[in-house]
């Protein structure tokens, strides 16, 4: 049984009629990692708010989604509240915009964990603070005791990191989390996002303009073009044999960006052997 199946997913906006998202379909297997590619407005990012039921409410969607069989879109908003954080857990390109600017991160932390795990202020940042150190951010109180704008943005996407490693979801959706940092920082955010997944058998979904990442990460990847799947398989043959010349394009443009950043994981030992 696949962990998430995905079929006939269609999007449209109400008001035009266009339709962004056409007719997808895709499983996720436990504890896998699924890429989407494809370029910028080929509706990657509808699809993934579209799994969580997080688009707009201007934008209508058809089709089934199952998650471990059962049926999300006859769940009610309350239920889907609740599915989110636990079950799904999304990590965004841009980390500041995670957070509301007007509080100190800790509220945003002790918040969610209260919504989704019950759990105390005490337990929450006991928890945090351990999530925090693995994913190599040290002085973790002094840190949650800070404001959005006073952290770097490579900081804010590890905080959200942790939070996903505090939550232990089954799926984090993550939507181009690395695009708003350096190298630097974006080598690390990839190398945590497979420890948790090594760590506790989560399922990915990334979406990623780099296909060097997604030639490290993924297991499967989906291409997107103007809203429809035009490929779909297992990273080594998508990548050895590519089905459509969209999909050659991809791979021998968006591949040599991060020539540098394979060689700095590699300089770090961080590429998958
Ligand atoms: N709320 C909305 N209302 C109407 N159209 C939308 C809405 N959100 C997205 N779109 C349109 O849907 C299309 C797909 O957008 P989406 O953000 O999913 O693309 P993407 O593949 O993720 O692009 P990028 O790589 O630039 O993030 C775009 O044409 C976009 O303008």
């Amino acid at each position: 049984m696949a962990l998430l199946e995905v079929n006939n997913l269609r999007v449209w906006d109400a008001h035009t009629k266009r339709v962004i998202v056409h007719n997808t379909s895709f499983t996720l297997e436990e504890g896998k990692c699924l890429a989407i590619v494809g370029e910028s407005g080929s509706g990657k990012s509808v699809t993934c708010r579209a799994l969580a039921q997080l688009n707009k409410k201007s934008l209508c969607q058809d089709g089934e989604i199952h998650f471990r069989n059962e049926r999300l879109q006859i769940l009610s908003e309350k239920q889907m509240r609740k599915k989110r954080g636990k079950n799904f857990c999304m990590i965004l390109q841009n980390g500041m915009t995670a957070f509301d600017p007007s509080c100190k991160i800790k509220v945003h932390l002790f918040e969610t964990l209260k919504t989704h795990l019950n759990w105390e202020k005490k337990r929450s940042e006991r928890k945090m603070i351990q999530a925090m150190e693995s994913v190599n951010l040290k002085n973790a109180k002094e840190i949650m005791n800070k404001y959005p704008h006073q952290l770097s943005g490579g900081m804010l996407q590890r905080i959200m990191i942790a939070l996903a490693l505090a939550l232990e979801p089954d799926i984090i959706i993550a939507d181009e989390p690395t695009t708003a940092l350096d190298t630097i920082s974006q080598c690390e955010v990839m190398e945590q996002l497979r420890k948790i997944r090594l760590n506790m058998n989560c399922a990915i979904i990334l979406v990623s303009h780099d296909l060097g990442v997604v030639r490290n990460i993924a297991d499967e990847v989906l291409v997107m073009k103007e809203g429809k799947v035009l490929e779909k398989g297992d990273t080594p043959s998508v990548f050895a044999n590519p089905a459509h010349d969209y999909t050659k394009y991809l791979i021998k443009t968006r591949s040599t960006i991060s020539d540098n950043f394979i060689k700095l994981m590699e300089r770090s030992n961080l590429v998958k052997s």
